[in-house]
């Protein structure tokens, strides 16, 4: 079979699980803290060996505990992309974009004719000569795409590669994961606790927790209909899908839609508007003003969550679900029941507009 399919059981982590990637698609990984996210890649990295189990890529058996097979890391034709970059801090840029290509028997010409390309390709040509502890986390972590890629893997794993860069440095990181998985078509496997990654990066989503997979899909039906206690957490964000106009961005049923797109956002690639639902005021007029989101809405239910009341409504047609967090005091004052029409308004400065892989 073509892709990577994993099969693993471990007792002393209580990991149960079985996992399939087609080749060419992007799985996100979701789950908290301890849910055997990294122990997954491990498996599938052959750093740690399954009780029982199997990982196969591209019909290649790489771990086998009933026939004893057992490939190490570096035959699989895996990269492993982890938090932090972990290049080796004796060899610069080039060098260690360069080691792959080096150590899988190319000339030192070939490799730096690889390394160049790699390097242009995240745009760290310009600190070729440099040695890791000269860059940025982002810059570093830039350079290990670089390299991990230098080393030509029919997979490549990624374990929560944004969670160590700040903010500021993240979006970049993003952008440029989504170029060269995207673009080229690669298989991998992305750890995260972002949904935002999950929404620009992937194909499909799987939700693990306690060991196992408990969740499949696209991103999108995994957070309009959550099945587990983590999904449903992560669901409360509003997602609107919507798409690039000459005069800006409109949502399907042709409604402005007013927000901070990433720099990847335009043409005619599927994109989708997030907000938090704690960013949706609730009005029983339409407010004047701009720029602001309007959106007619029929309540549908109104839900206490301690001091917070979350609001689902529905714009006409059913065509959007979608959520706001109000006070107690708000919902009295608004006299908010099911069935009432209402405007949900939302500030543009609250929405983010990311380009999306599926939508
Ligand atoms: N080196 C280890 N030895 C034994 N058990 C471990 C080891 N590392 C992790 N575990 C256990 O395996 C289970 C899965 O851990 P894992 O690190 O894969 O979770 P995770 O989903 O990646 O979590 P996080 O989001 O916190 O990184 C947990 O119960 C954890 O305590």
């Amino acid at each position: 079979m073509s892709g990577l399919s994993l099969d693993a059981r471990i007792q002393a982590r209580d990991i149960e699980m079985a996992v399939d990637v087609a080749e060419g698609e992007v799985l996100a990984v979701l789950g908290p803290n301890g849910a055997g996210k990294s122990t997954l890649l491990s498996v599938a990295a052959g750093l740690i060996r399954p009780d029982t189990g199997r990982v196969e890529l591209n019909g290649r058996v790489l771990t086998d505990t009933g026939a004893g097979i057992a490939v190490p890391p570096h035959r699989r034709g895996m990269a492993l992309l982890a938090q932090e970059a972990l290049l080796f801090p004796h060899l610069t840029v080039a060098a260690n974009v360069a080691f792959a290509p080096r150590s899988a028997g190319r000339s030192r010409r070939e490799a730096r004719t690889i390394a160049r390309h790699w390097m242009d390709a995240v745009d760290a040509t310009q600190f070729a000569d440099r040695r890791p502890h000269q860059l940025s986390g982002g810059q570093a972590q830039r350079v290990a795409v670089a390299r991990a890629l230098a080393a030509d893997p029919q997979a490549l794993l990624l374990d929560e590669p944004m969670a160590a860069l700040d903010v500021a440095a993240a979006p970049a990181l993003r952008v440029l994961l989504r170029k060269v998985l995207r673009e080229e078509h690669r298989t991998a496997v992305v750890v995260t606790h972002d949904v935002l990654d999950a929404l620009a990066l992937a194909d499909r989503v799987i939700v693990v927790d306690g060991g196992r997979v408990v969740e499949s899909g696209s991103v999108r039906d995994v957070l309009s209909r959550p099945r587990s206690s983590f999904a449903a957490r992560i669901a409360g964000l509003n997602l609107v899908a919507v798409f690039a106009t000459p005069s800006g961005f409109e949502t399907e049923n042709g409604v402005r839609m007013h927000g901070l797109p990433d720099d990847d956002v335009g043409g005619t690639a599927p994109a989708v508007a997030v907000f938090a639902p704690h960013s949706v005021a609730v009005h029983r007029r339409s407010p004047e003003g701009s720029p602001r989101n309007v959106f007619g809405v029929t309540v549908t239910e109104i839900e206490v969550r301690g001091p917070i009341v979350r609001v689902r409504a529905v714009t006409p047609r059913g065509r959007l679900e979608l959520s706001a967090d109000v006070t107690a005091e708000s919902v009295a004052e608004l006299d908010l029941v099911p069935g009432l029409d209402v405007f949900f308004v939302v500030k543009a400065t609250e929405v983010a507009i990311h380009a999306v892989s599926t939508y």
